[in-house]
């Protein structure tokens, strides 16, 4: 476990310029418009917008899920418009973390193999990837549900679930997408403050996207986005 880095640490994230446009049909939508962003290591960033303001879509081209149409990106000493598809699949397995609002369990499979399988994935032993998931389990309360089924959880032991496996791998990023959206205030109040332990006693750099204002007193800065744009 690691503490906070220095903030004069080297950015993690560095983004000059970026852009995503889609295009549905002859229709042409711009998803990010030239955004320039640099989070240093330790930082806990809270993204702001709208729906639709492109947060969504910043926190999927972080997360190496998606390709920029133009600009710069470098997230962990990656250049992520160069990136083959071989370092792109290490990237998303050992360097980010990602949470979402549904969170996004298999529910054939219990808390304990849940969490286990990005480790499993990247190919790391069963016996170490268990050590590590019971650890993380434990450290989101969750030892007395390890053999459970996510449809016999909670929405926010879901998401504590999904914490712990977005964890397994050691990334140093951790990025969520609206992690709080299907939870009450009491259970949302819960996860953003395990994301900024997460931030502030095991120096993650966090990323991350919400309507709500549980979070801003955790974040080290608030980023607001319109139409694509960093305002
Ligand atoms: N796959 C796609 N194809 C076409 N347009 C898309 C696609 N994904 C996102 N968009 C568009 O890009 C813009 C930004 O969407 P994005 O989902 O990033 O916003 P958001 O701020 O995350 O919204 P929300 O708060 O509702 O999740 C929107 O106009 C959206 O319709």
């Amino acid at each position: 476990m690691t503490s906070r880095p220095s903030p004069a640490s080297k950015p993690l994230i560095v983004a000059r310029d970026l852009s995503r446009i889609y295009h549905a049909g002859k229709t042409r939508v711009v998803g990010l418009d030239h955004v320039d962003l640099e989070v240093g290591a330790g930082e806990m960033v809270v993204l702001k917008g709208v729906s639709g303001s492109g947060k969504s879509t910043l926190l999927a081209l972080l997360a190496g899920l998606d390709r920029p149409t133009s600009g710069m990106l470098h997230v962990a000493g990656l250049d992520l418009l160069k990136a083959s598809s071989t370092a792109l699949t290490h990237f998303r397995r050992r360097k980010v973390g990602m949470v979402f609002q549904s969170f996004n369990l298999l529910p054939t499979l219990t808390v304990l193999e849940n969490v286990c399988l990005p480790g499993l994935l990247a190919g790391d032993s069963e016996s170490e990837v268990r050590r590590r998931a019971r650890a993380w389990i434990e450290r989101m309360g969750l030892g007395s549900r390890m053999h459970h089924l996510p449809g016999e959880l909670s929405g926010g032991e879901m998401q504590r679930t999904a914490i712990a496996r977005a964890l397994i791998n050691d990334p140093p990023i951790l990025l969520a997408d609206e992690p709080t959206g299907n939870l009450d205030s009491d259970n949302g109040g819960i996860v953003v403050r395990l994301l900024a332990d997460l931030n502030r006693s095991h120096g993650r750099t966090v990323v991350m996207a919400t309507h709500g204002d549980l979070a801003d007193a955790f974040a080290t800065r608030i980023v607001r986005l319109r139409d694509g744009r960093m305002v």
